[in-house]
């Protein structure tokens, strides 16, 4: 037996992210989504998200709304979800329910029609998503067993590293158990990822009964008192009798308290079978879905959800040991049809922007005082935010569509190319509001300084006006302390946010009305709420 060693268990961003994606929105030329997106679900079903936004888009163009009119919007949303990999009877299910809620009449007396229909797709897709009961939760200090399963490729045994190092960054105790004797170099993976996360590990090069391995696994670290005892299983190429035998083995013999089904999301239609199978012989209580950063459809996910009646916990969003995402269902959804989610926007300025920095940014914010140090600092939060289109993304109106493959890294390069120039700059500059101050000689030095081209330096001063213009229409906005969601509903008025939204974006929400409307219903609604990520957290 190996057992590895017990280490010690180891805004001012809002308005530059609008302005930076207003020239590619304009664009919305390729919906495609790459490598550099690789975080995160709103990225992953941008597609399936731009086709249902553009639906509901025409059918709020119609004049009349009859009842053919709705029916080929349902017609191009159903087809956008098959073609998404989401199980046909799901799709249908959803088709006739949405008939259902949907009434012809509200629609044709003028109430925003495309808000209406987008509001029951958004709670279908929530209802198929949420099963409604959550999985059991693990509790810090006391000692629980999940087993991983899944097929061979899917991602099992890096996610349950994955899994075990999100807890352990917050405060647990994981050990990792190998239980997977099929596939020659399975132990080896695993104790390579729990070394390098400092994670106890147990398997065996030569014994070949999972069943042992598992139990004395899960004993030994129990003795050790471990609180997160992971023990990651075989797996095959396809799903066969011999792994579902194996599978009821071991929980029989390991009594998990939760079975967390891996599968890749690229699978597509198989998802929903893959996943009956595995629910059929054993307990399947969690699902968590990998390569969220690839070119999936993604559609799969709710087909597992469908198939096993357990939640999505975590998606896969890349290779490394952290690109982990707890899964949460309104934010997903919302952002999935282009509504944003001001929570986690707002969220990220906080988790983004230094504490310390952060009343003074929010004092500069209101007075609507745009330096050029203010802009660099704010580059470099926007950089350390990772994908700008992920910050995109949060913004109602916003689906990650409007931010194609390739734009990305361009605002990002160009970003990291306005900070060099600015780097040439002196103090009195830097912190001058004044744009005339930069005259010609003044350009020529930091251009120079830079090694760039005075054309160059023009156009980050263009740049700049175009954000202090936006900034001081953010003049006097209150911005709300950490998850104060209703704050910031509260403070933020209609006109106020009219003025600050680019012209295409304002369009996207259904224009002045549909803005009143979704404000009011961000202040009154607890389900609209929600939809924007969960409310007051
Ligand atoms: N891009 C990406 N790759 C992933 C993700 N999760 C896992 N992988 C990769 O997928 C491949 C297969 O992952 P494994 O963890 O070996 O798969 P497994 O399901 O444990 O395979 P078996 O042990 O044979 O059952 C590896 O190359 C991983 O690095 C993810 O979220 N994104």
């Amino acid at each position: 037996m190996v057992m590895g060693n017990e280490t010690t268990c180891a805004g001012q961003i809002l308005d530059s992210a609008i302005w930076k994606v207003s020239p590619a929105a304009k664009k919305n030329k390729n919906p495609n989504l790459g490598k550099s997106d690789r975080r995160s679900e709103k990225m992953v079903l941008a597609q399936l998200g731009g086709s249902i936004s553009r639906a509901l888009q025409q059918m709020s163009n119609a004049t009349i709304i009859d009842e053919k009119v709705l029916n080929d919007c349902l017609n191009d949303i159903t087809r956008a979800l098959l073609q998404s990999d989401v199980q046909f009877k799901l799709v249908r299910d959803m088709q006739t329910n949405i008939k259902n809620i949907v009434n012809l009449d509200d629609l044709a007396a003028g109430h925003n029609k495309r808000r209406i229909i987008q509001q029951a797709v958004f709670n279908e897709l929530c209802k198929i998503l949420d099963p409604g009961k959550p999985s059991f939760t693990p509790k810090k200090a006391k000692t629980s067993v999940v087993m991983f399963v899944g097929l061979q490729g899917s991602g099992k045994t890096t996610t349950c590293t994955k899994y075990a190092y999100y807890h352990q960054k917050k405060g647990w105790k994981p050990a990792l158990v190998c239980a997977d004797t099929f596939r020659a170099g399975a132990f080896d993976q695993l104790k390579q990822n729990a070394t390098k996360a400092k994670i106890p590990f147990y398997g065996s090069y030569m014994e070949s009964d999972p069943v042992k391995i598992a139990v004395e696994g899960v004993d030994r670290f129990k003795k050790e008192n471990c609180d997160l005892i992971i023990v990651d299983t075989s797996g095959r190429h396809k799903q066969e009798a011999a792994l579902f035998e194996e599978m009821r083995q071991v929980s029989e013999a390991t009594k998990p308290d939760l079975v967390i089904f891996v599968m890749d999301s690229s699978i597509g239609q198989a998802a929903f079978d893959q996943a009956q199978a595995f629910k059929q012989s054993v307990a399947v209580g969690a699902v968590i879905i990998t390569k969220m950063d690839g070119h999936a459809k993604g559609g799969g996910a709710l087909s597992a959800v469908a198939a096993t009646k357990s939640p999505v916990i975590f998606i896969g969003t890349g290779e490394h040991m952290d690109e982990f995402e707890v899964f949460d269902v309104k934010p997903f959804v919302s952002r999935l049809l282009g509504m944003g989610d001001w929570s986690g926007f707002m969220d990220k300025i906080h988790e983004v922007v230094p504490m310390d920095q952060q009343p003074e940014l929010l004092q500069k914010l209101s007075e609507g005082n745009f330096t050029l140090r203010i802009m660099y600092e704010q580059f470099q939060n926007i950089l350390k935010m990772g994908p700008i289109g992920q910050v995109f993304s949060m913004l109602p109106g916003f689906s990650a569509e409007l931010m194609p493959k390739g734009r990305e890294k361009e605002s990002q390069a160009k970003i990291k190319r306005y900070m060099t120039m600015m780097d040439s700059m002196t103090n009195e500059e830097l912190d001058s509001s004044n744009p005339k101050l930069m005259n010609e000689s003044r350009m020529m030095r930091i251009a120079r300084g830079s090694g760039r081209q005075v054309r160059e330096v023009m156009e980050m001063m263009e740049e700049y006006k175009r954000l202090a213009k936006i900034w001081s229409k953010m003049k006097g906005l209150k911005i709300p302390k950490k998850g104060e969601m209703s704050a910031l509903s509260r403070n933020m008025n209609a006109q106020h946010m009219s003025k600050v939204l680019p012209p295409q974006m304002l369009k996207q929400i259904g224009g002045m009305g549909g803005l009143q409307s979704l404000m009011k219903q961000m202040g009154s609604a607890k389900d609209m709420m929600g939809m924007f990520g969960g409310g007051d957290k």
